[in-house]
């Protein structure tokens, strides 16, 4: 695997999960696998699991990791070509990118969506700059519009705890106040189509996904009706995606409660986190038996650590 920036890059996802697993039961067979090699970890926007967990999965594999808060710490980056750099911008990708390729053997990178131009965002810019110019293997850590590593600590996480042979996996919008990219939402059913689960999307109308994303979804705008049966529940919010970057209403029906997740068939809760307590999804589902959010954090050490070694292999 060259570089890890959606399922389109994973050959076999089954042994990628398998792998992921693997490490979770014995972290350090692979330690000599980036001995003298370097990974840098570009964040664009916050992080707390995903910077936190690439790195340890990096130190599991003997990678030495470099990590970097783009725009703090080093130049604002101008990815647009042929402009004349008047702006806020000091250095241009072309080189920015390059310079660190010459450091680094593999590139992670956060960047979210702006939310502003949807063309722009869904041609992820970002990361075709970095791929064209930096010449390395590059991870994605969250993109405008995927979450790959996210979306393989969902598939470890379902796969451990999955109690049927084919469940029934409902993405349900959450409501929020502020715009939040797609990016989890699209990831999340990207990953869960080849997987042999019943995909349900519920949200209110209007925040409908893009369609190469949600596949074999179906999609039930009655949020009641899309739980019943459930053995999982994975909770995210997201903008609209016709009406792009927008929030068309902020319902807090939509909030998942102890009541709503008695409509499932003794399902489990998941969320990437970080979420809102009692806007989302009140305390009582959080502290209670049902919620895996921990668990699944903590698979994101695993998710990682399987993408980095597939991508260590074949350097
Ligand atoms: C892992 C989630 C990151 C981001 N969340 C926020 C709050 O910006 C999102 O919704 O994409
Ligand atoms: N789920 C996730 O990616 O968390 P962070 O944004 O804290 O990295």
């Amino acid at each position: 695997m060259k570089h890890f920036l959606s399922i389109n890059d994973v050959t076999d996802l089954n042994q990628l999960i398998t792998s992921g697993i693997a490490s979770k039961r014995n972290p350090f067979a692979d330690i000599e696998l980036g001995k003298n090699k370097t990974i840098g970890l570009l964040f664009f926007n916050s992080s707390l699991r995903t910077r936190i967990s690439t790195q340890k999965a990096a130190q599991n594999l003997g990678l030495n990791v470099i990590t970097m808060n783009v725009g703090q710490d080093g130049w604002g980056l101008e990815m647009e070509e042929g402009v004349i750099m008047n702006g806020d911008k000091a250095e241009h990708v072309k080189e920015a990118a390059a310079v660190i390729g010459s450091y680094c053997d593999i590139i992670g990178i956060r960047s979210f969506a702006g939310l502003q131009d949807r063309d722009k965002d869904y041609a992820e810019i970002v990361f075709q700059q970095f791929k064209k110019y930096a010449e390395v293997p590059i991870i994605n850590l969250e993109s405008a519009t995927r979450h790959p590593l996210q979306s393989l600590a969902d598939c470890i996480t379902i796969e451990e705890f999955k109690i049927k042979q084919r469940p029934k996996v409902v993405l349900t919008w959450l409501p929020h106040f502020k715009a939040l990219p797609q990016a989890v939402a699209n990831s999340f059913c990207e990953w869960m189509n080849p997987m042999d689960v019943e995909l349900v999307i519920t949200h209110p109308e209007g925040y409908n996904l893009a369609p190469e994303f949600v596949g074999k979804g179906q999609v039930i705008y009655d949020q009641d009706k899309a739980l019943e049966g459930a053995d999982f529940v994975y909770g995210k919010n997201w903008s609209s995606y016709e009406h792009y970057g927008q929030v068309l209403t902020s319902d807090p029906s939509w909030m998942i409660t102890e009541a709503k997740m008695s409509l499932t068939d003794n399902g489990k809760f998941m969320h990437c986190l970080p979420l809102r307590r009692n806007m989302k999804v009140a305390d009582e589902v959080l502290d209670g038996p049902r919620s895996l959010v921990i668990e699944q954090a903590a698979n994101r050490e695993w998710s990682a650590q399987a993408a980095l070694r597939e991508v260590l292999l074949h350097i």
